[in-house]
Order: C-alpha cells, then structure tokens, then sequence
C-alpha cells in the first residue's frame, strides 16, 4: 500500500453531515484534526496531512488536491465519515440510515482502521434503519475486521452522532437494535450520554465459555490456566463475550498498569475455553465503588476504553463480593459511572462520546 501525502482538503461542501451546527460545534474542538483518505485504484491508500487548527474557522479554503479526489467526490465511491471517540476509543462512524447494508465491506473496514496506512480507529459503526420497532440499527466491524455484537462505547458515540445527523438537541433518547438486541441511550443535557445497556448474561455456554459454571451455570472465580500460570476469572457477556480477572491464584491483588498487556492479552483471546474469543479485562480494586481497569480487546487489542468490559467488570466485581452496585470504573482514556440495578437487573453506563473530525475516503 502505498502513501503519499497529499494537501489537505476541505471535504465540508460534499458531505451532508456538515451542518451548520456541526461546523459551529466541531469548531470549538482545540486542536482539531482535518484528514481526508484516498484510496486511488485497490491498492493504494492516500492519507492527508493531518492538519492542527485551534478553531474549525481557521481551516477554510484549502486547496483541493489531487485531482482524482475532485472528480470521484460525487461518486458512490466516496466514503464520508466522522470519527468520534468515547474515552480515547475511537470509531469511524458511517451514516448508512439509507440501506440495511453496511457500506463498507469488513476488509475495507479493518483498512480503514490501520493505524498507520488509513484513517486509525478501533472500529467502523454503521448507524443503520431501525428493525423490530426500534428507531435505528448499529452494527460494528472491529478493526481486525470482524463484527462484534455489542460495543458499550461504539453506542455513546452513535448517539452523539444521530444527534448531529438528525438535528436533535437537549436531553433525548431513542432505540437502537444491536446484535445484543435493544438498547437504549439517552443523551443527557450536559451532553453526556447515559445507556440502558440491559441484563448481563452469565450462564456459560451463552457468554460464550467452555469452562463450567461454578455459581450455578455461571463461571464465578475460576480457575484459567493461561501459559502455564492459573488465573482467577469470572465470564459475562454483555451480547459479546469477556472474561474478567482480578488476579492470579493464590497471587496478590492485580496492579494493572505492571502487566504487559501485548504479552498476555492475545493469550486470553484465543483460549481454547473461549469458542468465539473474548474481550479480558485486567482488574485493580482501587475501593468497593472505585475499580482501575485495562482492557485487551477482540479483534482490536489494547484500547484506550472498552464500555462493555466496564459493565462486565462491574457485574464481576459484584458477583466476588468486591464492590458495590454503583462503581467509577478509570479506564486508561478516563473514567466511566456504572450501575448494576437491583430493581431490574440492567446495567447503565454513563460516559462521554465526541467528534474528533470529519472526512471522506475513495474507495
Ligand atoms: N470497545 C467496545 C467493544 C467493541 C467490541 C469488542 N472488541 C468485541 O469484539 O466484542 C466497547 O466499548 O464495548
């Protein structure tokens, strides 16, 4: 793949999402980044300097290069985007509202999400019609390209965008069917978005896990026996799959940020005990209402934030007799507010979604 750099373009007359008051709300973003992706023929990608301005107004009339750029940009071949992120986890979001197919294949997708050879993120969303009554579909590539169920972050950063899309503003909520069935966020007026993520599911072979149940059907501490070193862990799934550890056998409590995440985290991932693979997350007790985590994604590695793996976790910590109900769960981009709810038994996350920038690739 080749790359060449290229100058930047203003891509704001040709995409839709450019509102007004997108541009007034991007515009206060300090140290916004402008990119714009190419991709020229099937292999080659190009990427455009990344331009730094302290105001969206200070980036105007910039010259439209290359040409090829100008003469597809009307075309079905362009690809118009915003990247957001929840907490240092970043997605490219995709207005597909006009069709039940993603617009992008999964090998485009996990193109896209190369750090270093497309636009870089953790995944591609695809806000979609809404099926079974709810108001939208989201579904998700990983940046491996594989499609996950769920993704706890991915739905606070689809709010945000819906929002933008459908000019909404203040306080509101809608339904969004994911492959973890419904769910539902609500943007609050501060701008932050609080999701009824639902029940966490704990029976084994549902998660889905190998290891048998030791609380009933659910895997409660168990015993994982990854690399030679035996693990204590506990399994839920919140529509996708994670496996959750405090620490070794026998061993002290975790200090997660002593662990080489690199080394372990693919290990977990590819367990044979876990038949779809598994999200793991790395827990630190800071109190009963304050965890510390890093998380180890499927089909993304280590990432800055993981929505699910924060519900997950607290569910865990629950189930050990570790904390409360109501948790500050600090992922390494920031903190997220869980609740697992006794009145109903879903879990809700509250945490921020915002837009980074805005672009287009030619695929
Ligand atoms: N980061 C996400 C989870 C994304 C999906 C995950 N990698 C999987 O394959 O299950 C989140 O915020 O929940």
């Amino acid at each position: 793949m080749e790359i060449a750099a290229v100058n930047t373009v203003s891509v704001a007359p040709q995409t839709r999402l450019l509102s007004k008051t997108f541009s007034r709300k991007l515009g206060s973003v300090s140290s916004l980044s402008l990119r714009s992706i190419e991709r020229v023929g099937s292999a080659r990608l190009r990427v455009s300097a990344a331009a730094s301005s302290s105001s969206m107004d200070a980036v105007t009339a910039e010259k439209i290069s290359p040409a090829s750029f100008l003469e597809n940009r009307e075309s079905k071949k362009v690809l118009h985007f915003v990247k957001y992120h929840g907490l240092g986890n970043d997605f490219i979001l995709v207005d597909n509202r006009d069709s039940s197919e993603p617009k992008i294949t999964q090998e485009q997708a996990a193109r896209l999400c190369d750090r270093n050879f497309g636009v870089g993120a953790d995944g591609v969303i695809f806000a979609m019609p809404g099926v079974n009554g709810a108001d939208y579909t989201m579904r998700i590539f990983n940046s491996d390209g594989s499609e996950p169920e769920m993704c706890g972050n991915g739905v606070r950063c689809f709010a945000r965008f819906i929002a933008e899309l459908e000019n909404l503003q203040g306080k509101h909520s809608f339904t969004m069917h994911t492959g973890a069935g419904l769910i539902v966020p609500e943007i609050q007026d501060d701008g932050q978005v609080k999701v009824d993520m639902g029940i966490p599911i704990l029976k084994a072979q549902d998660v889905p896990t190998k290891l048998p149940g030791t609380k009933g059907e659910a895997v409660v501490q168990a015993e994982l026996v990854v690399d030679g070193v035996t693990w204590n862990v506990t399994c839920v799934s919140m529509g996708n799959p994670h496996c959750i550890t405090f620490g070794t056998k026998g061993g002290p409590n975790l200090k997660v940020d002593d662990l080489n995440l690199q080394e372990i985290g693919p290990k977990f991932e590819h367990h044979e005990m876990f038949p779809a693979r598994t999200n793991t997350e790395f827990v630190e007790v800071l109190s009963r209402s304050h965890l510390k985590m890093r998380v180890w994604e499927r089909g993304a590695g280590a990432t800055l934030a993981c929505g699910t793996g924060a519900c997950a976790l607290v569910v865990a910590a629950v189930l050990e007799g570790r904390a409360n109900r109501k948790c500050t769960v600090d992922l390494p981009g920031g903190p997220l507010e869980i609740e697992w709810r006794q009145e109903d038994n879903h879990i809700y996350m509250t945490g921020p979604a915002e837009a980074v920038f805005y672009g287009s690739a030619l695929l």
